[in-house]
């Protein structure tokens, strides 16, 4: 696990989007996994300066989202669809059919989770996976005490995590129960990932991970079982 420490919200951007428009670089067709939360929003708004600046391209990328709610309209405002759209998708010359995202209002979620996993093996599996991290260490909407061996699957949300995430909506009861969210093996099946994280309320979630105590009560910690990790952190501002 490489640990990169930043001094600014704005260089945990940069050393993040300088990682996946070398990766688009070298791979035109690359497989991109994509996370939602305030931590990648200034990346993707880095990415969308390359890309308008004619240094990126994201014509032949494919992504494939970590997770959407359960419930909620694709173009509802506080679904994962409409926030990949408004931050990134939008901006960049991706094509639609590229996009990827779990369908939280799948008639059968069950088949809608085993699909998922599908179209990721067939399009050739993730190259690089971007993760956020949640205060308690959820990865994904992986929640502690997950299991490693987990394939993309719907999940209850824990009540820190909906109210973590209420600010994106109009109305804060109306944060869905449950979630699809691809599983902590899913994620371990990505050739490269990185993590971001800053602020200080996301330090003491790096500690535990810096403690090298691998554990399903904290779900970050199995990504030190994983080959090419990158941790982008820092910072109290
Ligand atoms: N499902 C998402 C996670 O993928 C994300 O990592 C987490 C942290 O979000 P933030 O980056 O806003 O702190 O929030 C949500 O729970």
């Amino acid at each position: 696990m490489k640990w990169i420490e930043v001094n600014t919200y704005e260089e945990m951007s940069e050393v993040a989007a300088h990682i996946f428009s070398k990766q688009i670089q070298e791979k035109p067709n690359s497989i991109l996994g994509l996370a939602t939360g305030g931590s990648p929003v200034g990346m993707y708004k880095k990415l969308v300066a390359r890309h308008q600046a004619g240094h990126l391209s994201c014509k032949d990328v494919q992504t494939f989202n970590l997770d959407e709610y359960v419930g909620l309209e694709q173009t509802s405002p506080a679904s994962y669809w409409t926030f990949m759209h408004k931050n990134l998708f939008n901006f960049v010359d991706i094509q639609e059919e590229n996009i990827h995202l779990p369908n939280g209002k799948a008639a059968d979620l069950a088949t809608e989770c085993l699909a998922y996993d599908r179209r990721i093996e067939e399009a050739g599996g993730i190259d690089l996976q971007l993760l956020g991290i949640g205060v308690n260490g959820h990865i994904g909407f992986n929640e502690p005490g997950t299991s490693f061996d987990s394939m993309t699957n719907i999940v209850e949300l824990t009540e820190s995590t909906r109210t973590e995430n209420a600010i994106y909506f109009d109305d804060p009861s109306g944060v869905p129960t449950h979630a699809i969210t691809m599983g902590i093996q899913s994620i371990m099946k990505a050739k490269e990932i990185v993590l971001i994280a800053f602020g200080e309320k996301k330090l003491d979630a790096m500690e535990k991970l810096k403690s090298g105590h691998v554990t399903e009560d904290f779900p970050a910690s199995q990504l030190l079982n994983h080959p090419n990790v990158t941790i982008i952190y820092g910072g109290t501002n």
